[in-house]
């Protein structure tokens, strides 16, 4: 007699899976707050780094707090020599998320404290990824192109610093700002799959530095974290602004994902779109290059006529970081150089209250049956 299937909720669509005091999304006003403060106010009135104290403390730091997380940042930028001898031995193809991933599980070997999974060490330790991502994710892109790393240098705030180790240079404040913005609206978004997958190896004991490299590979995927590169490409193919409504029919016609849009949560907007489109337009006024954005905002238009299906935040990043100069590539571990502030987090706050997630399986295949011996098997 087969018993009933219980209701399952495919994709965990709507489930509660624990209390999270980190951030709230609410989908039916397209809003987000990280600790009770509007995401879009926190990128006009702070800075990342004061985002990412935030997320670390509850609290948005005052000026001597801000100071303290800032130098420890600046001090922990550099890599071993053995990592970066690790980096530059990755095939020259490897794609950089795959190289940031490979960098963070050496970081977790050669970590000072290996091994200690108290709070305060996963603290200092997520201080340490914090600071050292943006090294090595820099060092992996120039070394794939043939270019020497550029030492991180620690006179420089956090974003001045990640175009000094990507190119060597720091480009004009209004590209600061929109890059700063951007790493504020990626920091974090409650139980995104990348942040889930951090929280369930940590509810197994495992140290942050496996809880980091498993949301990197959770943020590879083109349906999460890589959608924003997927757009760049996207937005390559597309001729023109002419031509993007009769390139999305031919899209429509195939059933084929329209990257960067659509999103699990929100069904009438993301929060974060208007706040990054309007950097990205910034961007595309500096830059003189504003193809990308028309061609954007038709694509948006017709996918909201025909489909009804919102624009997420890796459709206005991608075509912001080409703008800024970036190696499409390097979108994602950008992405990343973010996000470990919210997967941090997200870290501390189920070791301080833990229990191991481990959901069930309804079971679908063979029922019960005898093992028959080698030789009598077809
Ligand atoms: C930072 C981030 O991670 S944001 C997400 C980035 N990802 C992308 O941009 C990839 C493209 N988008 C998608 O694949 C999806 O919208 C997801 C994965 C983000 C969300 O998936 P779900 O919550 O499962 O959405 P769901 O599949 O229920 O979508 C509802 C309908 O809209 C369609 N739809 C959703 N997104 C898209 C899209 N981008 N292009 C075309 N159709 C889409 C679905 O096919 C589905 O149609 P159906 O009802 O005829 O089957
Ligand atoms: O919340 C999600 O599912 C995906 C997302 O937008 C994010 O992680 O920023």
């Amino acid at each position: 007699m087969s018993e009933a299937t219980p209701d399952i909720k495919k994709g965990l669509v709507g489930v509660y899976a624990d209390v999270s005091a980190i951030s709230k999304v609410m989908p039916e006003t397209n809003s987000l707050t990280y600790g009770g403060y509007a995401v879009q106010d926190l990128c006009e009135e702070a800075s990342f780094e004061e985002v990412a104290y935030l997320l670390w403390h509850g609290e948005l730091p005052n000026a001597a707090q801000l100071k303290a997380f800032q130098a420890e940042e600046r001090a922990n930028r550099a890599l071993s020599p053995a990592l970066l001898r690790v980096i530059r031995e990755m095939p020259r193809d490897a794609h950089p998320m795959d190289a940031v991933r490979t960098a963070v599980s050496f970081m977790g070997m050669e970590d000072p404290e290996a091994g200690d999974v108290s709070d305060a060490a996963q603290r200092r330790k997520a201080m340490r990824l914090l600071a050292k991502i943006p090294t090595a994710v820099a060092a992996a892109n120039r070394l794939s192109k043939g270019l020497e790393p550029v030492a991180p240098d620690p006179a420089l705030p956090y974003c001045e610093n990640f175009f000094q180790v990507v190119f060597g240079r720091v480009p004009q404040p209004e590209v600061i700002k929109a890059f700063d913005v951007s790493m504020i609206l990626y920091a974090e978004h409650t139980f995104n799959a990348s942040t889930f997958t951090a929280r369930t190896v940590t509810s197994t004991g495992a140290d942050i530095h496996g809880a980091i490299a498993a949301g990197i590979a959770a943020l590879k995927g083109p349906l999460h974290g890589g959608a924003n590169e997927a757009v760049m490409h996207m937005l390559k193919e597309i001729p023109g602004p002419n031509e993007a409504a009769s390139w999305l029919e031919g899209k429509f016609d195939h059933k084929a994902l329209v990257m960067g849009f659509g999103h699990r949560v929100y069904k009438s907007g993301d929060s974060r779109v208007p706040t990054m489109t309007k950097y990205a337009e910034k961007m595309a006024e500096v830059v003189g290059d504003r193809r990308w954005m028309e061609t954007s905002r038709v694509l948006a238009r017709v996918m909201l006529e025909k489909k009804k299906i919102h624009p997420n935040l890796d459709f206005p990043a991608g075509p912001a970081y080409y703008l800024m100069g970036f190696d499409i590539p390097l979108f994602t571990p950008i992405f990343v150089c973010s996000r470990i502030t919210g997967w941090a987090a997200h870290v501390f706050e189920q070791g301080a209250d833990n229990r191991l997630i481990r959901p069930l399986s309804w079971y679908t295949g063979v029922e019960q049956r005898p093992v028959k011996p080698l030789s009598e098997r077809g």
